[in-house]
Parts: structure tokens; C-alpha cells; sequence
């Protein structure tokens, strides 16, 4: 559906209800059977969003189909592409992402001018989404020829996020790569959080952080440091059942 109607309502669920949590779904992975019952795992663990996509070898079929058995879970799908013409007429929205630490004008800007014309046709929500790769950065930060900000330059991380939120995006995401060895840092998470509070965005953008959570302590502490949003991508698909204790780990404490 055109409009920003899923955005609200999970900004919405951020202020009264606390914190959020996305399960990522990579269609080059995982067939529709195993995404559906990862998606019912997924909300009964608490999740609030299944993400559909991947960076890399991912087809039209694989992504309607992954996103349709997503749906018979409930939760809102959402999709997260590798380019241009990763959609589904299926999901509710799209991250429509600008990787602002690109080194490369498709993934800054062209993408989202080839993607547009589709998200219409498709009736897709574009959500802005402003996306920082740190760190490892995985497959994403390799294919979106990205400088990965250092893991011990948090500083760097929140410019990146406060220039993300200026410049419209609503979700701001912290990513350090699927997979990665160690996850955003904290001190990257609370550095972005304080600049984007003090710029007056808190309750506005979703400051989101994914790559590399797959314990509940990593999970808190992103919480702890500030984080709207964690997604968790690996371990949905490996651990399914740990999922629970990770979604909970984050959200305990919230709404603040
Ligand atoms: C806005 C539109 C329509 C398109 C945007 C296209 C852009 C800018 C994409 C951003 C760069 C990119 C490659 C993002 C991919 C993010 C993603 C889906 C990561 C999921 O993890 P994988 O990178 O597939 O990890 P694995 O290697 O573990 O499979
Ligand atoms: O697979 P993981 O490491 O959970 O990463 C999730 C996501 O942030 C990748 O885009
Ligand atoms: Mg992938």
C-alpha cells in the first residue's frame, strides 16, 4: 500500500509499546516452507517485522514466494533489497535504502531512482532509510562497494546517523554486515543515539542496529545503548529457537 502507513504504526508501537525487533529472511538461503515457519517462530518470539531479501543471487520468484509464506505469519513484511529489482507486489514496504557510505552512485542514488518506478506499480510503502555500514559489513558492504566505518571510530558512526536522520531517513541502520564476527558497537549505537536525540528525531526515526547479534547479552547491550530497532538475520535461520530469548533480552526495560 502507497503511503507511510506501516511506518507510523511502528513508530507508533516504538513510543507505546518499546522496543522493536525485525527477523531477516534471505530468499537465496531459505525456501517459502522454512521462512514460514521461521515468520510463526518469529512472532511468537515476539518479533515485530519480517525482512525479505539478501545481497546477493536472490530471484523475482524466490522473493514472492518467501514473502507470501512470510504473510501467513501475521507479522508485516517488509522487503530489504540488494538492488533495484529486488520486489514483490506481496509485501507491505520496502526499505528504501541510500547506503550513505558508498563509494558507488548506483547504491546511492540511481538504485532508488530505478526502484521508485516499481515500489509504485508494486503498491509498496517506501520507508527512507538511511544505511551505514561498519565494521565487517559482510556480503552488503562488499556489493554496495561501501568504506566501512572502523569499529573503533563510534564518533564517525553517529555522523553518519545524524546526517541519515537529516536527511530524511526514518529508519537510521547501524549495519555491520550478516554474519559479522562482533556486532555495532555500543559506543557507535550510543554516540548515533545522543546525536540524533539532540537533533530532535527521538520518536521520529527508528535508530536500527543489525549484524552479528546472536547472544542475549549483545542484544542487551544494544538496547542499553540505545537501539529502536535490532534485526537479527542468522540466527533465525540457524537457531530458530533461541529467537525468544534474543527478542526478549532486547526489549526488557523498554519502553524507554
Ligand atoms: C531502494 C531500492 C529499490 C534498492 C536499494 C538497493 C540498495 C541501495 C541496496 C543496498 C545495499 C545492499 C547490497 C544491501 C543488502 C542488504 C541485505 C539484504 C543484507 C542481507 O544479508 P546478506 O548480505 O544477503 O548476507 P549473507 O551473506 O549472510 O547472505
Ligand atoms: O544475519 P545477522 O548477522 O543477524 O545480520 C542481520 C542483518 O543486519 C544483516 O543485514
Ligand atoms: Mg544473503
Amino acid at each position: 500500500m502507497a503511503g507511510r502507513r506501516l511506518l507510523e504504526k511502528l513508530l507508533e508501537k516504538r513510543r507505546s509499546s518499546g522496543r522493536l525487533h525485525f527477523t531477516l529472511i534471505d530468499p537465496d538461503k531459505t525456501g517459502p516452507a522454512e521462512a514460514g515457519e521461521i515468520a510463526a517462530r518469529a512472532a511468537e518470539a515476539g518479533s515485530d517485522a519480517v525482512l525479505v531479501g539478501g545481497s546477493i543471487g536472490v530471484t523475482f520468484e524466490e522473493t514472492d514466494e518467501v514473502v507470501k509464506a512470510a504473510k501467513t505469519s501475521g507479522l508485516p513484511v517488509i522487503l530489504f533489497p540488494g538492488g533495484h529489482t529486488n520486489a514483490s507486489r506481496h509485501a507491505d514496504a520496502v526499505l528504501f535504502l541510500t547506503v550513505l557510505n558508498s563509494d558507488n552512485p548506483y547504491y546511492i542514488v540511481q538504485a532508488q531512482i530505478l526502484g521508485a518506478p516499481l515500489a509504485l506499480k508494486l503498491g509498496l510503502e517506501a520507508i527512507p532509510t538511511s544505511y551505514i555500514i561498519v565494521g565487517y559489513g559482510g556480503a552488503a558492504g562488499f556489493v554496495a562497494r561501501a568504506r566501512p566505518i572502523p569499529y573503533e571510530k563510534p564518533e564517525l558512526a553517529a555522523l553518519h546517523a545524524l546526517a541519515g536522520a537529516m536527511m530524511g531517513g526514518r529508519i537510521v541502520y547501524l549495519e555491520a554486515g550478516s554474519g559479522a564476527p562482533k556486532p555495532v558497537p555500543p559506543e557507535a549505537v550510543a554516540a548515533s543515539r545522543k546525536l540524533i536525540d539532540a537533533a530532535g528525531y527521538r520518536g521520529e526515526v527508528l535508530l536500527t542496529v543489525g549484524g552479528g547479534v546472536r547472544t542475549p547479552e549483545a542484544a542487551r547491550a544494544a538496547a542499553e545503548a540505545g537501539a529502536d530497532v535490532l534485526v537479527t538475520g542468522t540466527l533465525a535461520e540457524e537457531n530458530p529457537e533461541r529467537l525468544a530469548e534474543i527478542v526478549k533480552a532486547f526489549k526488557s526495560g523498554s519502553p524507554t
